[in-house]
């Protein structure tokens, strides 16, 4: 507790974010250490780790409390829900934090949110749980293999199923158990500005670790890093001088794959927050020009944030719709960059709420939206120029598909590289890449 500002509620106000108001985890989260800038570093710590690991094992935890409660999670209300979310989190994945802690703090923020008349059935539900959390037992994997791995992964079964029929169950587990693994943070230096060596020694006087990415099959690409032992970001000077940029490492894979040269001139369709785009002009060495296009106003100001912290010359950022031919760009590019809107599934373990958010439905229509932008920007390209398509998902519909569908379609381009990265295979997220050159 800081100046009368309880953790615990801090906590259950991004869980509701999250669930009930559908708000990204990863702006939740920040917003509310925005917000409460004064907290110590041990307070922040424990915030991110009980919302990130409520909403990674939602799932299990929903299934443990079903178990122990007569009210069933779907039918509570959502404060009490996320309360007893919360609080079996702490039981099951806390050592740090007594039973006792975890079952009286939710009592007493269940009173404070106005359920005192719930306050004996939070406690009741907790005790159980925390009485008997040996004991629970899970769906056999043999006989059910999908909804087993679901508990215990916390992806949901229709995601299994689509990633067994794409790569089979055994690869499904994999995948999904991947979500489940840490990695620190992964950083893109500013060439421009700094180098792999001084960067790393300011950040060690600073007591933060940073530890370089080696990709064997790349062996130009050599200005990632992983940090660790930081608080927030906004508190490196580093960062806020543009010295380096949070992306990961698959993501600035699909830039390094379409190689941008000094010069350039590059289209990026869908570029907020901005991460391929002032990668290609980075790369660019600050010649050329990079336009970063994205559909709204406050997209755009993001890039436009990102554009003035890196202090970058070579790059634009203008409000467009990809879906609308601009008839002025036709043919005038040398590198398109289509990192377009997917489902996400390979980014389970950054965005933990996405599992719960997707639908088969919507990624049916993404693919649809897909098929739709691409065939509008690839008219940018020019003769021999790059067209460069990237999803950070897994899921053929979106990818593979999607290409057989685009080359079948546009014989004015080839294939020259495809990629799928998959989560628990690469350095980073999962991630889709295609590069076709116009003939
Ligand atoms: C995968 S994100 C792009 C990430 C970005 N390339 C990066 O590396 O930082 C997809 C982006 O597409 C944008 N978008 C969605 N529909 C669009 C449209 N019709 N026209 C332009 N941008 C669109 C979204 O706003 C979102 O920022």
């Amino acid at each position: 507790m800081t100046d009368g500002i309880n953790i615990r509620e801090l906590v259950l106000e991004i869980l509701l974010a999250v669930t009930k108001e559908e708000e990204y985890s990863h702006i939740a989260l920040s917003s509310v250490l925005e917000k409460h800038q004064y907290l110590t570093k041990q307070e922040r710590s424990f915030i991110t780790r009980v919302s990130e690991g409520t909403l990674e094992n939602m799932i299990e935890l929903d299934y443990i409390i079903d178990q122990f409660s007569n009210t069933k999670v779907k039918k509570m209300k959502p404060v009490i829900r996320c309360i007893l979310r919360m609080g079996v989190y702490q039981l099951k994945y806390m050592d740090s934090v007594p039973a006792s802690a975890a079952c009286n703090e939710a009592v007493k923020l269940a009173e404070r949110k106005g359920f005192r008349n719930l306050k004996g059935f939070v406690n009741g539900v907790l005790r159980n749980i925390s009485r008997n959390l040996e004991k629970i037992e899970y769906p056999d994997e043999k006989k059910y293999p999908y909804e087993a791995i679901s508990v215990r992964t916390s992806v949901p079964v229709w995601m299994l199923k689509q990633w067994s029929k794409d790569y089979g169950l055994n690869k499904a587990k994999t995948i999904a158990e991947s979500f489940q693994t840490k990695k620190g943070t992964a950083i893109r230096i500013n060439l421009t500005k700094t180098t792999k060596e001084a960067l790393m020694e300011s950040l060690s006087k600073q007591g933060i670790q940073a530890e370089p990415v080696v990709l064997k099959e790349y062996p130009d690409f050599d200005y990632a890093m992983y940090l660790t032992g930081y608080d927030y970001l906004a508190g490196i000077p580093e960062f806020v001088q543009g010295d380096f940029t949070v992306q990961d490492v698959s993501s600035m894979l699909v830039t390094h794959v379409a190689a941008p040269k000094a010069g350039d001139y590059v289209i990026d369709v869908c570029s907020a927050p901005g991460g391929k785009s002032l990668h290609a002009a980075e790369l660019m060495q600050g010649e050329g020009m990079v336009e970063a296009r994205d559909l709204t106003g406050y997209k755009v100001d993001l890039i436009k944030e990102n554009i003035s912290r890196c202090g970058m010359k070579n790059i634009c950022a203008k409000q467009m719709d990809a879906c609308i031919l601009d008839e002025a760009s036709i043919k005038k590019a040398d590198l398109v960059i289509a990192d377009l809107p997917c489902s996400g599934l390979g980014v389970l373990r950054k965005k933990p709420d996405i599992r719960y958010r997707m639908t088969e439905e919507k990624e049916k229509s993404l693919a649809a939206l897909q098929r739709q932008i691409l065939s509008v920007v690839c008219e940018y390209v020019k003769d021999g120029g790059t067209l460069l398509y990237s999803t950070c998902t897994i899921d053929r519909m979106e990818n593979e598909e999607n290409t057989a569908w685009f080359l079948a379609n546009h014989p004015e381009f080839t294939l020259l590289l495809e990629r799928q990265i998959f989560p628990d295979a690469g350095e980073g997220d999962g991630f889709y890449m295609a590069k076709f050159i116009r003939k």
